[in-house]
């Protein structure tokens, strides 16, 4: 079964593609939208391609170096995390219709059955399933501050904030949301942006539940200075909030010590490998805010963070992939790797 899925997945995107320079995914909305760094470029427009080349020596692509990342990983747990927006799905215009497509729902389904497997995103949990709908997975929202992680045998993290809960399947889980007390002020600030933002055509204002974005991939740019005035002002009455930014959107956050990092280290803790030396986790993302959860790994000296990009970029990760398609490769490799390794 389990050989079927993977090799109509190999069909699926052809597998003379996982090596080839640029693959995309077709987005919904129409055409790749260009990514916009999130973070310093290290190119001008001349020299791109020989700039990203000497930038793969420093993070080699993690499928041609596959083989060799995968020597240290036998007879060791892996653990996988991946972020959604930009590594799982394209960047496409419409947040709401990021879809992920069946091939990738595959190879994570696929991932899933061999390591314990984890997607954290900026987005609220519930949209994330929603996209994903994979049950074999643990979900962590608002960039880690809404936590789905496997049942506690003791309640020993941060007790506080968490709770235990059963799905309708009587499938156990635990739920962490160290933001909770911030809800009530999300609530206020997203009626107040929402209202404000009316007058800015193209402005978008997402719920992510303990977290705020705020789209202008389709404002006008002489509109852009209006826009985060707007946010500027409105964060400017709450003190304990503050905001980051991503692809062409500002994400307010409540600023508390929690982000994508934390987020990683609790699911390794909640499911066992606190201080354990035999845990390899892979963490795959694209945005400014994955950094943090490379830096952790880098910190532990554990695993392999790899980031998405098709430009080079400063990154604290060891590998990269250029887009979500060499990530749906990638990814349908791990796979067959846990199947044949296990
Ligand atoms: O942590 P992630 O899963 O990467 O989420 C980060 C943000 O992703 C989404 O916005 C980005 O993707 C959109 C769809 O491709 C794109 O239109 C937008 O310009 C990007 O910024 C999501 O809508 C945000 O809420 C997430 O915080």
């Amino acid at each position: 079964m389990v050989k079927e899925n993977i090799r109509w997945l190999y069909q699926a995107i052809g597998l003379e593609k996982w090596l080839s320079k640029s693959q995309t995914i077709e987005p919904i909305s129409g055409g790749m939208q260009e990514v916009e760094p999130t973070d310093s470029i290290l190119s001008g427009p001349n020299t791109e391609n020989e700039n990203y080349i000497s930038w793969l020596d420093e993070h080699p692509c993690a499928l041609t170096s596959f083989h060799q990342m995968m020597i240290p990983a036998k007879g060791k747990q892996i653990v996988v995390f991946l972020d959604y927006d930009g590594t799982l799905s394209p960047i496409v215009n419409d947040p709401n219709r990021a879809f992920m497509s069946d091939p990738m729902r595959s190879a994570v389904h696929e991932v899933a059955r061999q390591f314990p497997t984890a997607i954290i995103s900026g987005r609220s949990r519930d949209k994330v399933y929603e996209f994903v709908k994979l049950d074999d997975v643990y979900y962590a929202g608002s960039h880690g501050m809404d936590i789905m992680g496997p049942p506690l045998l003791a309640k020993s993290y941060h007790d506080k904030y968490q709770i235990n809960a059963q799905d309708e399947k009587g499938k156990e889980f635990t739920i962490f949301q160290p933001a909770q007390e911030y809800l009530p002020s999300i609530g206020k600030m997203l009626k107040e942006l929402k209202t404000r933002t009316l007058d800015i055509p193209g402005a978008l204002v997402e719920d992510n539940m303990f977290c705020i974005s705020v789209h202008y991939r389709h404002v006008l740019e002489e509109d852009y200075e209006a826009l985060e005035q707007i946010v500027w002002s409105v964060l400017s009455d709450y003190s304990c909030f503050h905001m980051t930014r991503g692809k062409k959107v500002m994400e307010i956050r409540p600023s508390i010590e929690w982000n994508k990092g934390d987020a990683l280290e609790y699911l390794l803790d909640t499911l066992g490998f606190a201080d354990s030396s035999n845990v390899l986790p892979f963490y795959l993302g694209d945005d400014k805010t994955d950094e943090d959860a490379f830096k952790v790994l880098k910190k532990r000296g554990q695993g392999y963070p790899i980031v998405v990009s098709s430009i080079p970029r400063e990154t604290s990760a060891s590998y990269s992939l250029r887009d979500s398609s060499e990530v749906l490769s990638f990814l349908i490799r791990l796979a067959r790797w846990g199947e044949t390794s296990a």
